[in-house]
């Protein structure tokens, strides 16, 4: 393509790709003006009246100041735009007159407030201005040699930080806790529950604190589950007949013997060397128990890039956890092949991949 001479130039072309470049530099305005929604409380407003809401009777069931009233139909635009919201017409008064009203897309549902699998907590983790703040240090972190970006925005690692701002902390788990609701609700369902039974005991190593392994507990009364995470995570914890908490670090101590390890969303937040690690002691582990153990992994296997050029949603949003996972903990999101490195490295000797969390997949492994 020549961009010099306006006549030679494929004038369609050039303005496609001067308008692809204006999307990608905005795109984080998606996010923020999102997030901003909820911070307001337009979806639980929205979902709360219980059928198309006008716009003035938005605007009155919102917590601003009066002089910002006439922008919120901005802030709705946009996020009609990406889906986020619908519009319908609604008559409002004798004469027919009619004024657009708003409801919930499918995808706002998982906004609310007192939904169980709500992605609020993860979103104001990912688009605050702790993990934003080590963004801005991604092209400073591939000129040193820090670990991850992470501690080069500050100075610590993504768990040290989560153990010396408890308020910090305290929102990450209650992200993992959410997403942990929406993944049992699958996971234990009539299709997947095969993957438990026969088993005696079970641990949760990272299992954070505990919503998982609860409800893998409550349905299989007797398992035995344990979780194991650090001490910052399980301390105070309660357990009950046949879910019990341990500290520990599972980089550092021995993963407690049990017939079967669980570890969802654990990996991912790990380089190979590391993970290889994990997976032995995990092995280990299960040695020490009976015949048939087996280590459940919960996480993502990456659709290989064989697309080229066609915009593909799924593909997007694992490239993204994979950026995450990068800058966050030098971890990754793994393809089929690197997963299969990963196993056999670590001197397992069979695996199965179920895919059926959309993204993620259940990937069962045997010694
Ligand atoms: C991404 S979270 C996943 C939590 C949970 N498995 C879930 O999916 O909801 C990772 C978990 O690993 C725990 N963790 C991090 N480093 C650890 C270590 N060295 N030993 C034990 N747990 C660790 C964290 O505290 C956190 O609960």
């Amino acid at each position: 393509m020549e961009f010099q001479s306006g006549e030679k130039a494929d004038h369609a072309k050039f303005l496609k790709a001067h308008n692809h470049m204006w999307n990608h530099i905005f795109s984080s305005i998606n996010s923020m003006s999102l997030k901003c929604a909820v911070e307001l409380g337009i979806p639980d407003a929205i979902h709360n009246y219980g059928k198309p809401m006008p716009l003035s009777q938005l605007i009155a069931s919102l917590p601003i100041h009066p002089s910002k009233a006439s922008f919120i139909h901005r802030l709705m635009r946009i996020l009609i735009h990406s889906g986020i919201f619908v519009t319908e017409n609604v008559v409002i008064n004798k004469n027919n007159e009619v004024e657009i009203g708003y409801i919930l897309a499918d995808s706002s549902m998982f906004l609310l407030k007192n939904n169980p699998f709500s992605v609020t907590p993860l979103m104001l983790i990912n688009v605050g201005p702790t993990v934003t703040k080590a963004w801005h240090h991604l092209s400073d972190w591939f000129k040193n040699d820090d670990l991850t970006a992470f501690e080069t925005a500050h100075g610590m690692t993504f768990w040290e930080y989560t153990d010396s701002v408890p308020k910090y902390g305290q929102s990450f788990n209650d992200g993992m806790a959410s997403d942990s609701r929406f993944v049992s609700s699958l996971l234990l369902d009539d299709k997947c529950k095969r993957v438990f039974e026969g088993l005696e005991s079970l641990v949760d190593v990272g299992g954070g604190t505990g919503t998982l392994a609860k409800a893998i507990a409550e349905s299989f009364p007797n398992l035995k589950c344990s979780v194991f995470d650090l001490p910052c995570v399980v301390a105070g914890l309660q357990g009950t007949d046949n879910l019990k908490y341990i500290a520990g670090d599972m980089l550092v101590d021995p993963i407690p013997p049990s017939h079967a390890i669980f570890l969802k969303w654990i990996l991912h937040n790990w380089n190979d060397e590391e993970c290889v690690k994990i997976l032995k002691k995990c092995k280990e582990a299960i040695m020490q128990k009976s015949k048939g153990g087996k280590v459940i992994i919960i996480d993502m296997v990456v659709e290989d890039d064989d697309k080229k050029g066609c915009y593909d949603q799924s593909l997007e949003t694992q490239l993204f956890f994979d950026m995450l996972m990068m800058m966050l903990f030098s971890g990754k999101e793994r393809n089929k092949r690197e997963w299969s490195n990963l196993i056999v490295s670590a001197g397992f000797t069979d695996y199965t991949v179920t895919p059926i969390f959309g993204l993620r997949s259940i990937i069962e492994i045997y010694p």
